[in-house]
């Protein structure tokens, strides 16, 4: 099966409700789909958001990266040349992950159909039923109490609170929301780089003496900030996760060294495809380090990658943040990945096992 040709679409899809962060607001899924064709005939999908708040992704750099960079390294190569064509997709150019991320989604989607399995089971194999949390955006309080009740109602056992905007506001948000929810569902907050070092100590501490218990505090100070990440890390008892903070393998292994985290988010469109993952996954387990997989603004293509990834790797993938489908207002997406709510469910289909995208507009090459 070799590569013949790779081309482009653009997803829209509306969202429930704006989804709303410390970095941005969002009403509608906009994301690039790429489609890798080979000459027997079979596709691969994979698909990239522009979260150029986070990656640095724009919707013009996606198609360039893959048009002019990546695309022309891979046509004519075979499938079952797998690392191959890892190497060959991370070594096009610096960056550019949500671009390769895409890439290489598609490919692997095309190695499952190969030996005519799920992907998951050519990466290890595991239970194929994963639960994952919802998002509460960040918002006046009574409207994110009324969303975290409704989010419980519809059968999620875990939130993942935005915060990050405002601090105090923040800590009564927490407050509010605990207090609508406790022993419901498990509360995660994610400050998206919102909160200074000191500013995130002082808020986890009120709120651990106030007796509210956090799964985890996401990503609380800058990116690039580690000392900060490690100075809450050292000071606080809610587990600290690294979101924006780490991207690729290299990262991960500075952050562990450094002891800046607790554990790890793992996105595809930071490590630029499901390669990445697997080598973070791996370099995590070896430390003891416990990981989550989670997504961007994604549709049931780039999130289906992984759903599989996080079913081969579930012995160090031990939280889910792959919400993306259940925020939409449909699934445009026919495939082997059933999204139910909080339940997560694959199917044997071969590789990703997609049939069909509803309304893929086509992107001329
Ligand atoms: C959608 C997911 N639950 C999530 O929150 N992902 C990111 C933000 C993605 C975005 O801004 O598009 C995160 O920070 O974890
Ligand atoms: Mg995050």
């Amino acid at each position: 099966m070799k590569i013949t040709d790779v081309q482009f679409g653009m997803l829209r899809v509306p969202l429930k409700t704006p989804f709303k962060t410390a970095l941005r607001t969002v009403s509608t899924v906009e994301d690039i789909v790429v489609m890798v064709h080979t000459d027997s005939g079979h596709v691969g999908y994979g698909e990239a958001p522009a979260t150029a708040v986070i990656t640095g992704d724009t919707h013009g750099s996606i198609i360039d990266a893959i048009r002019h960079y990546i695309s022309p390294r891979l046509i004519g190569q075979e499938i079952a040349d797998l690392n191959h064509l890892t190497q060959l997709i991370q070594g096009a150019m610096e960056k550019n992950t949500s671009a390769k991320a895409a890439v290489e989604i598609a490919v692997y989607d095309l190695w499952g159909q190969l030996y005519n399995a799920p992907l998951y089971k050519l990466l290890g194999g595991g239970d194929p039923v994963i639960t994952t949390d919802i998002t509460i955006s960040v918002d006046y309080i009574d409207k994110m109490v009324a969303d975290s009740v409704s989010a419980v109602e519809r059968g999620f056992e875990s939130l993942k609170i935005k915060v990050g905007k405002d601090i105090g506001v923040d800590i009564e948000r927490v407050k509010a929301i605990y207090a609508a929810v406790e022993g419901r569902a498990l509360l995660r907050l994610d400050a998206n780089q919102g909160w200074t070092a000191k500013q995130a100590v002082y808020a986890l501490q009120t709120l651990e003496d106030a007796g509210i218990k956090l799964e985890l505090i996401e990503q609380p100070v800058k990116a690039r900030d580690l000392a900060g990440m490690r100075y809450v890390t050292e000071r606080v008892h809610t587990p600290v996760m690294a979101d924006e903070s780490v991207f690729g393998p290299m990262e991960v292994i500075e952050l562990i060294r450094l002891r800046a985290a607790d554990i790890i988010n793992i996105k595809l469109m930071k490590t630029g495809g499901i390669s990445n993952a697997i080598r973070i996954a791996d370099i995590a387990a070896m430390h003891g380090v416990e990981c989550m997989i989670g997504c961007m603004l994604e549709t049931g293509i780039s999130v289906a990658a992984a759903v599989h990834v996080a079913v081969a790797k579930s012995n160090v993938i031990t939280r889910i943040d792959l919400d993306g489908p259940s925020l939409c207002q449909f699934n445009p997406i026919d495939g082997g990945v059933i999204f139910n709510e909080s339940e997560i469910s694959v199917t044997d289909a071969p590789g990703l096992g997609i049939r069909e995208i509803r309304g893929l507009e086509r992107i001329e090459a």
